[in-house]
């Protein structure tokens, strides 16, 4: 097993959880999946709370998040402290997210992707390794501006 991760989205970004959620299974991690679980319009940065908090206490190595855009997502998730959130839109951008910035979530747009694209995102962001190094030292000093 990998890890943990656990997922979340709101009313626009259920499809592309779903299949998020199948492409972690398939790279071995364990998935805790918040929901929601019916298309009724809900809130996303209840999700993006609620997801951001288990990344940042530990309880999940990497969380994902899924809204129209990603970017409600994102802006909220990295309102959480220890977060680190990107808004991916390709595989490229993923590996760097992962390799430059130890990300821990991943956010991602429904209304953007298409859901061949989506699931080779989350591919890319799961397998990449953060490199360290002068990337160690950045994440530090993002780290200060929590501070
Ligand atoms: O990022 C977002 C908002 O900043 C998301 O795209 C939301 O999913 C979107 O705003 C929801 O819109 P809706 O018209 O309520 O479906």
């Amino acid at each position: 097993m990998e890890g943990k991760i656990v997922a979340g989205s709101d009313h626009a970004g259920l499809s592309l959880r779903a299949e998020a959620v199948k492409v972690a299974q398939a790279a071995g991690f364990e998935v805790e999946d918040l929901g929601p679980f019916s298309g009724d319009s809900v809130d996303y940065p209840e999700y993006a709370r609620q997801v951001a908090e288990r990344v940042a206490s530990g309880a999940a190595r990497f969380g994902i998040l899924v809204c129209g855009t990603g970017i409600g997502m994102s802006i909220s998730a990295n309102k959480i402290h220890g977060v680190r959130a990107a808004l991916c839109t390709n595989e490229f951008e993923a590996r760097m997210a992962r390799a430059h910035n130890d990300a821990n979530v991943l956010c991602l747009g429904q209304r953007v992707l298409g859901p061949g694209l989506g699931a080779a995102i989350v591919a890319a962001f799961l397998a990449e390794p953060f490199e360290g190094g002068r990337h160690a030292r950045r994440v530090e000093l993002i780290k200060a501006l929590e501070k």
